[in-house]
């Protein structure tokens, strides 16, 4: 593996090549296996990865685990517009780094959950764990990194694409206020005719109980909320699974900026080893940023 300076000289250039080209969507590295065959499923990780996190290892790895087989593929894509959040460190090219980082991170994690199960060795099953690719876009929205995704010449086509996301994020891709001029939904009728979303409950205080998350997509099914644009038959392509097991800590990333400045000894169970390796040395949120 590349060292740190490397990685981030590495994708300083990437992004400054990406900002300046007319491209709204890129695969910058792949991390992969040997033995690739043609993508038929790609899982689609959007995120800003500040920092990437054990939440977004289990969302990832939860479901690569449903269905290991060489014709999946995961993007890991790094949004440099986002819908609602305003900039904050650590600058682009650390995230990238950081990325690079995770999918190695992953790959372990796949690699060793795999060799368990079988009773095999990690290093035999390593040759079996999808490819994992490290893209960037300029696009906020789903239905348009879908679109992205589509027409980027670096997959085949058909492929069916699988965006990996949690509830939060189901609420606000339903959202009319993102879809300018008439503020209706029809623009998510080509991402729900052709792709799925694979949302992971997130109760919180602003989101609601895991019951009233499930609730909701119940009420999409029975159509009660047509009269709002979202079409009963969406609900076929939104899969719910669990997410923290019962007791376990909630992780975001804002948990993980705050531990590097007040509790750094968290970061042990917010971000997997690598990325953890990475804040440490590098400290992409130091202590006088607002993180
Ligand atoms: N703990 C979690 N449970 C369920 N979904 C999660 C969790 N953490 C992140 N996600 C989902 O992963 C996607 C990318 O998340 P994002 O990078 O915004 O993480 P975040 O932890 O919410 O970030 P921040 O804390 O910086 O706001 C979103 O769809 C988000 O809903
Ligand atoms: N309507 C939409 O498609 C929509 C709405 C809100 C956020 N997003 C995107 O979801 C991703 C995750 O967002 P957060 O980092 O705010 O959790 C980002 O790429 C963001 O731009 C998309």
């Amino acid at each position: 593996m590349a060292s740190f300076r490397v990685l981030r000289t590495k994708y300083a250039s990437l992004l400054q090549q990406f900002a300046a080209s007319a491209k709204d969507l890129e695969v910058l590295t792949s991390v992969s296996t040997e033995r690739n065959s043609p993508a038929k499923t790609l899982y689609v990780l959007d995120s800003s990865f500040n920092p990437p996190t054990c939440a977004h290892l289990r969302i990832a790895s939860t479901a690569l685990l449903e269905r290991l087989d060489p014709s999946s593929r995961l993007l890991l894509l790094l949004a440099t517009q986002n819908a609602d959040k305003a900039t904050k460190p650590a600058p682009f090219e650390d995230r990238l780094a950081m990325m690079e980082l995770f999918a190695h991170d992953l790959r372990t994690h796949l690699a060793n959950t795999k060799a368990n199960m079988a009773s095999s060795e990690p290093t035999e099953e390593m040759k079996n764990i999808p490819s994992i690719d490290i893209g960037v876009t300029k696009k906020p929205y789903f239905v348009d990194k879908a679109a992205e995704i589509e027409a980027c010449d670096f997959y085949p086509t058909p492929l069916e694409q699988v965006h990996l996301t949690g509830y939060d994020t189901l609420i606000r891709i339903l959202n009319p206020k993102y879809y300018p001029p008439e503020h209706n939904l029809k623009p998510l009728i080509p991402l729900f005719s052709q792709h799925r979303l694979r949302v992971t409950l997130r109760p919180s205080d602003e989101w609601g109980s895991k019951e009233e998350q499930r609730e909701f997509v119940d009420s999409i099914a029975r159509g009660d909320m047509e009269k709002n644009g979202v079409r009963r038959e969406w609900a076929q392509r939104i899969t719910l699974v669990e997410g923290r097991a019962p007791g376990a800590p909630s992780v975001s990333s804002t948990k993980a900026r705050q531990a590097t400045q007040s509790a750094i000894e968290d970061l042990d169970w917010l971000v997997p080893e690598n990325v953890r390796q990475f804040v440490l040395c590098e400290k992409p949120y130091s202590e006088d940023a607002k993180i």
